[in-house]
């Protein structure tokens, strides 16, 4: 596994984020068919906003591509050699029973970032996620907003290169959301790719640079953001944009 110290992690912003790759992806349990075949390239700024109904394959195209699971047809790849370093935040942060500082630690721990240097970043990235207050709290008891800022620390502290979110904000309330969508816009200008679901148009007008749009598991278009609240090419892209209900 990749060895981190403090200047790697100041470095990453230096590295343009890498092309991930779908050739033909496809997923299918038990003989039936859930995802694609899928092809598409995300080598654009981004963030990528993947949007599209329940059940279109959203969550599964994002699993996917973080290598949770492995596709039944078709190749995931990435311009980079080997796996890009990368993290996933989930809409229900999976935290461990152990306060909100030492999640940190470990997480730098498992990531053989030296033990010297992991106290240290760990304050400073709860400093800079506004969880100072919080350190030495379980994390578990935190609020639901608290736990996706924690979750977006420990993405935080290991520089990813590319960074997951699966419905980030959708259990959250206004001023929690916002403390999200400003960690995403952080990520993105350190040079993170950010490849993102969510069902709320409004958050992807704010966030998206690009918009990849799903139903019934396959990708209907992926397009810019301009060009896909404005005049979206597929016609499933355009119900959604008029607010017809699509399946
Ligand atoms: N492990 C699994 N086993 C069987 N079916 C699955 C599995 N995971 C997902 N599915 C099915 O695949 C389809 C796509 O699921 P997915 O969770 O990717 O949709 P989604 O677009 O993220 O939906 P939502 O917006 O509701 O979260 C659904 O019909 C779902 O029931």
């Amino acid at each position: 596994m990749t060895s981190f110290n403090v200047p790697l992690l100041a470095s990453a912003a230096l590295l343009p984020p890498p092309t991930l790759r779908f050739d033909g992806v496809a997923f299918s349990q038990q003989g039936k068919a859930l995802l694609g075949p899928c092809s598409f390239t995300l080598n654009g700024t981004g963030p990528t906003l993947v949007m599209g109904p329940n059940g279109a394959g959203k969550s599964l195209l994002l699993r996917l591509a973080h290598g949770l699971l492995s596709p039944t047809q078709g190749q995931v790849a990435w311009s980079s050699e080997g796996c890009p370093r990368q993290a996933m935040v989930f809409q229900q942060p999976v935290l461990l029973r152990r306060s909100a500082v030492a999640n940190l630690i470990h997480a730098l721990a498992v990531n053989n970032v030296p033990r010297k240097t992991r106290t240290k970043i760990a304050w400073e990235a709860l400093e800079h996620f506004g969880l100072t207050p919080c350190a030495n709290t379980p994390a578990r008891v935190l609020s639901g907003g608290e736990q996706q800022r924690l979750a977006l620390a420990r993405a935080w502290v290991l520089a990813p290169q590319v960074l997951f979110l699966d419905e980030p904000t959708s259990a959250l309330d206004p001023a929690a959301i916002k403390g999200v969508e400003a960690a995403v816009r952080e990520f993105h200008q350190r040079g993170t790719r950010i490849v993102m679901t969510t069902h709320d148009l409004h958050q992807a007008r704010r966030l998206a640079g690009d918009v990849l749009f799903l139903s019934g598991g396959k990708v209907c278009e992926h397009t810019s953001a301009e060009t896909f609240f404005i005049s979206p090419v597929s016609r499933e892209g355009q119900a959604f944009i008029a607010g017809e209900l699509v399946e």
